[in-house]
């Protein structure tokens, strides 16, 4: 397993926030990592990326306990795009995603020719190529987010982690993004965990899905068996249900819609 999580209780202070969590993701698989906000999942990341450290448990990254490595070897081995990010310095995108190749070139010395290639590359990759001299703190949520994740792809390493890499993109770019790592995972057989609020894109795009409530585990495995409308329904509230519709798309919504455009027959509460 490129990723293994065995046992991980963690929290902040005193205060445990996530208890007994086991997980272990392949090569070439995404494993989305759902629940409700403040059920853990970031601590979680936390743990996996070695900036807080487990009450117990132990993170292993290709076989290698977590807590043994430096932190560059970390760097080469796990990649991070967070949910929302800011440079204090004026850095160009371009900067921003070479910066990713850090552990790998060498210190004092600059980027070379082929990684300035290999970081556009990835950034058309994204569909961002045409930002790459814009300052990143001039750039949309969006556009930031789209900027991260090329960073990521750009460090190249065994194990990705992604928390929320979309939460500010449009439409589009949600499908555009998940089916860019879809493909990118099965090519380079990189492991990605990723936590992600939309059902649906969990199911079309996603491996396997871990769903997390009050920070446990409540249910594992493949996502098409395990997101059951009983499941969601535990884990995200009680009103979910989980539907094919008459041209065959797998869709998620609530039982009820509170709103007075539903012409859906849908009946309304909340
Ligand atoms: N630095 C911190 N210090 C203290 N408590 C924290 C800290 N970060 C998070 N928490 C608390 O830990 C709990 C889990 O937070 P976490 O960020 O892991 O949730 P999450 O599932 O990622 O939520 P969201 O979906 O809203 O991003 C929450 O109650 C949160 O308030």
């Amino acid at each position: 397993m490129n990723l293994a999580v065995e046992n991980i209780s963690a929290g902040y202070g005193k205060t445990q926030v996530i208890s007994n969590i086991n997980l272990a993701v392949g090569p070439g698989r995404i494993c989305a990592l759902m629940g409700r906000n403040g059920s853990g999942k970031t601590t979680l990341l936390r743990c996996i990326n070695g900036v807080i450290s487990p009450f117990e448990g132990k993170v292993s990254i290709m076989g290698k306990d977590i807590c043994r490595l430096s932190r560059d070897r970390i760097a080469g081995m796990i990649s991070v795009v967070p949910q929302v990010s800011f440079s204090p310095f004026s850095f160009s995108c371009m900067d921003m995603v070479l910066m990713a190749g850090a552990s790998r070139i060498k210190a004092w010395s600059a980027p070379s020719k082929k990684d300035r290639e290999k970081a556009f590359s990835v950034m058309a990759e994204a569909g961002i190529d045409h930002m790459a001299d814009r300052a990143f703190n001039s750039i949309s949520g969006g556009e930031r987010q789209l900027v991260m994740l090329a960073r990521g792809l750009f460090q190249d390493t065994p194990v990705m982690l992604l928390d929320e890499p979309n939460s500010h993109l449009d439409f589009t770019n949600q499908h555009r993004i998940m089916a860019l790592m879809q493909t990118l995972v099965k090519k380079r057989k990189t492991t990605v965990l990723i936590t992600l609020h939309d059902p649906n894109l969990v199911y079309y795009y996603c491996d396997e899905v871990v769903l997390l409530h009050n920070g446990g585990v409540v249910a594992s495995g493949e996502t098409r068996t395990t997101m059951t409308d009983d499941v969601l329904s535990r884990v995200l509230g009680d009103n979910i249900q989980c539907d094919v519709t008459l041209k065959g798309v797998f869709v998620v919504t609530p039982k009820q819609i509170n709103s007075p455009n539903n012409n859906s027959g849908i009946k309304v509460k909340i």
